[in-house]
């Protein structure tokens, strides 16, 4: 058996062209959603992913706004750089890369954020409202990989429903939130999130009919830890430097597809969702912010 692919870039794709009919949609009403980005450091694949998530504005006809601060920038620099896009109105959704660099308070930069133009869906008050449940209600971003993932699930034409769910990794953009995506009644699946204090995590992996596999540990997933025909959805990245060559490996082994259902490919899976998301998130600020809602 040879699993079917989850192709997350061909999806993106198509979620792209839709957004790109709701811009020009914007356009007409005289408003250009604008995405700023706050990069700090030279860290090679957070370079990677804001380039990309600059390039796809640029295909959907989002406005672009770089901001870009040395690996020594301090917590006043970062947050200096927060407020200039909170008060910029040319800025109408902006993200700060994650991981920012060691001796920076995360949670107070994310705090910083103004809960309306926080296209990860990252604020305090944004995960609050997904906790509370009432994000459906006022339609508030969503983090993007967890959203991301779903949406390529939904796409694909899989039911989550009474499916048991196992979540690897406990961290910000991933872990931490789809659980709450996930049990969600309208998807009712059920999850474990496991972590590095899990006392057997194989078990729990073979016993699932889903994995969300978010540990950044290469090649971690492998055959023995996967049950038949499981969903499996390939999210963490390393990247390893060979000689002058860099090679993107996940945490799922590629053998992996001889015993799941469906499989994500890394790159190409969850990666492109996760930039696809956002600018959904950015596009539906913009749309709330001129009164547009996403049931008119
Ligand atoms: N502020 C945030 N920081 C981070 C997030 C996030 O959602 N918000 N998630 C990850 C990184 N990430 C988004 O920023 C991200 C990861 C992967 C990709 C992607 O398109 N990957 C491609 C390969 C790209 C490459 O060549 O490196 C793929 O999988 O095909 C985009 C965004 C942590 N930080």
């Amino acid at each position: 058996m040879t699993a079917q692919t989850l192709d997350g870039k061909a999806t993106a794709a198509a979620i792209k062209d839709e957004l790109t009919v709701r811009v020009r949609a914007l356009a007409e009403r005289g408003v250009t959603p604008g995405l700023g980005t706050v990069l700090v450091g030279d860290d090679p694949g957070s370079h990677a992913y804001v380039g990309g998530k600059h390039r796809d504005c640029a295909q959907v006809g989002i406005a672009s706004i770089r901001v870009d601060l040395p690996g020594d920038a301090t917590q006043a620099d970062i947050e200096a750089a927060i407020e200039r896009l909170n008060a910029d109105p040319a800025c109408t959704g902006y993200i700060v890369q994650l991981p920012l660099p060691r001796g920076i308070d995360t949670n107070a930069v994310l705090e910083k954020i103004d809960p309306a133009k926080d296209a990860d869906g990252l604020h305090p008050t944004n995960l609050g409202r997904l906790v509370l449940r009432v994000a459906e209600a006022v339609d508030s971003p969503l983090p993007c990989t967890p959203a991301g993932i779903l949406e390529l699930v939904r796409r694909h034409g899989l039911d989550l429903a009474g499916k048991d769910v196992v979540v690897l990794g406990r961290g910000t953009t991933v872990g931490r939130s789809i659980g709450l995506l996930l049990t969600r009644k309208d998807v009712n699946a059920t999850v474990t999130l496991t972590h590095t204090g899990t006392r057997d995590v194989a078990r729990h992996l073979r016993e699932a009919d889903v994995i969300v596999a978010a540990a950044g540990v290469p090649r971690f997933v492998t055959t023995d830890m996967v049950k038949p025909g499981a969903i499996v959805l390939d999210v963490g990245v390393s990247r390893i430097v060979d000689g002058d060559r860099t090679r993107l490996v996940g945490d799922v082994d590629p053998a992996v597809a001889e015993v799941a259902g469906w499989l994500s490919p890394n790159p190409g899976g969850v990666g492109p969702m996760t930039r696809a998301m956002l600018l959904a998130n950015v596009v539906g600020a913009a749309e709330r912010a001129a009164g547009i809602h996403a049931s008119d």
